[in-house]
């Protein structure tokens, strides 16, 4: 679970959002929305201890991760965080199966994490001579071999089709079910209304999804 308290944001004079009491309970999925440039991709990356908030707090479980070190950051992203991010983060030059080896070595995980985003039996290939879509569907096998408790997400079906898409979003969902918190960034509709809530960045709204 993962809890803000009074969470701000502001850069110089500009306040993105203000005192942000949001809670993603385990199980449940959380929609950000809002116009482009009213600080979706921010509120993202303060939790994911990526950028500091102006004031606040973060609570991961019950911890104040918005209280600890470099070090304390460090190990909480790296045991606890998976990102998908709109640039996939991907190593280009290294196979997809050199890719998947960064979250976990266990080759049966890999196999069911490629086979749920269609790309079974293509560990060997390299990254970069893969499409746009297929990248991002990578990014999201190695966010499955992870297996982290709070998945951050930007813009998670931004280069996809519709079928693709919907791939995305039902992993989420089943990740989500097999025990994380999801929070996704989206303009997307359809996405938006896969979660059970939605919070809108600029209004600051809370309203459970239709
Ligand atoms: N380091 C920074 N310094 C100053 N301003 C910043 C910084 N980082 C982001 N901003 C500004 O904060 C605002 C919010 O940016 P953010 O990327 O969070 O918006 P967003 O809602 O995710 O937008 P989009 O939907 O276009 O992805 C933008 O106006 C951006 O220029």
């Amino acid at each position: 679970m993962i809890r803000t308290l009074q969470l701000t944001k502001s850069f110089g004079e500009r306040t993105l959002w203000q005192d942000v009491d949001l809670t993603v309970p385990t199980g449940e999925m959380l929609a950000l929305v809002g116009p482009s440039g009213s600080g979706k991709t921010t509120l993202l990356n303060c939790l994911g201890l990526l950028e500091k908030p102006s004031s606040g707090d973060i609570l991961h479980d019950g911890t104040r991760i918005t209280r600890l070190g470099a070090g304390g950051r460090r190990r909480f992203r790296r045991a606890h965080l998976g990102y998908l991010f709109q640039n996939y983060a991907l190593m280009e030059n290294a196979t997809i199966r050199e890719n998947l080896d960064v979250a976990g070595r266990d080759r049966k995980l890999h196999a069911r994490a490629l086979e749920r985003v269609g790309l079974a039996g293509r560990e060997k290939e390299k990254v970069h001579r893969m499409s746009g879509g297929e990248q991002q569907r990578i990014a999201l096998a190695r966010l499955m071999v992870k297996r982290p408790s709070l998945v951050l997400a930007d813009e998670p079906t931004g280069a996809l089709d519709e079928d693709n898409g919907r791939m995305v979003v039902d992993t989420l969902r089943e990740m989500a079910r097999e025990g994380c918190a999801v929070v996704i960034a989206t303009h997307n509709d359809d996405v938006r209304d896969s979660c059970d809530a939605v919070f809108d960045v600029s209004t600051q709204r809370l309203t459970a999804a239709v």
